[in-house]
């Protein structure tokens, strides 16, 4: 059994996509990143590199790499799935938590989970993610940025 910790903060900026847990989510702003900002699902990647014990995710797809420019960060998913599988290890559960002031994430999180839990080849039952504004207060609650949290736990 191996436990990991991820945690992301991208900037949000006018004329971009939200993409979050690989889901678009309509809203005024949406994150900007080397990739598509995907938030929620960097801090997955990092949380299951961490547990594997292989870095972060910079180390992987670094933002000087014209292959991951604009990318969708599911596929950076993918890829850190396949370590997992080719190290015998597979997901005994994953809670995550998105820190945004806007917009209303409650909408889509089902959506976000099930891409989630089938990107990660597992049952939607342990995947777990929560929204919270942080009520107006810091970056977050500014609107100037979405951060995300994730725990995960992997199985051999
Ligand atoms: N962007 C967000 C933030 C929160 N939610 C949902 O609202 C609940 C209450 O949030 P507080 O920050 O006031 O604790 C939270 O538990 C989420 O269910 C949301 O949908 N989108
Ligand atoms: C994902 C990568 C690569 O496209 O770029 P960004 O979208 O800037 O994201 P960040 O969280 O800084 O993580 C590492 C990057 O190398």
């Amino acid at each position: 059994m191996k436990i990991g910790i991820g945690y992301d903060v991208h900037r949000l900026q006018e004329g971009r996509k939200l993409i979050l847990g690989g889901v678009e989510v309509p809203h005024s702003k949406g994150l900007y990143g080397h990739s598509d900002g995907d938030v929620l699902t960097h801090a997955i990647v990092d949380a299951i590199l961490g547990a594997l014990g292989r870095g972060d995710i910079g180390r992987h797809f670094p933002d000087t790499s014209e292959e991951y420019k604009d990318i969708y960060s599911i596929k950076l998913l993918e890829r850190v799935v396949e370590y997992m599988d080719s190290e015998g290890y597979s997901i005994g559960n994953l809670d995550c938590i998105i820190a945004a002031q806007k917009p209303k994430l409650a909408p889509y999180i089902e959506d976000m989970e099930k891409l989630i839990a089938k990107t990660l080849k597992t049952e939607v039952g342990n995947v777990n993610i929560k929204a919270t504004t942080t009520e107006k207060l810091g970056f977050e609650g500014r609107e100037e940025g979405i951060s995300s949290q994730a725990v995960v736990l992997l199985n051999n």
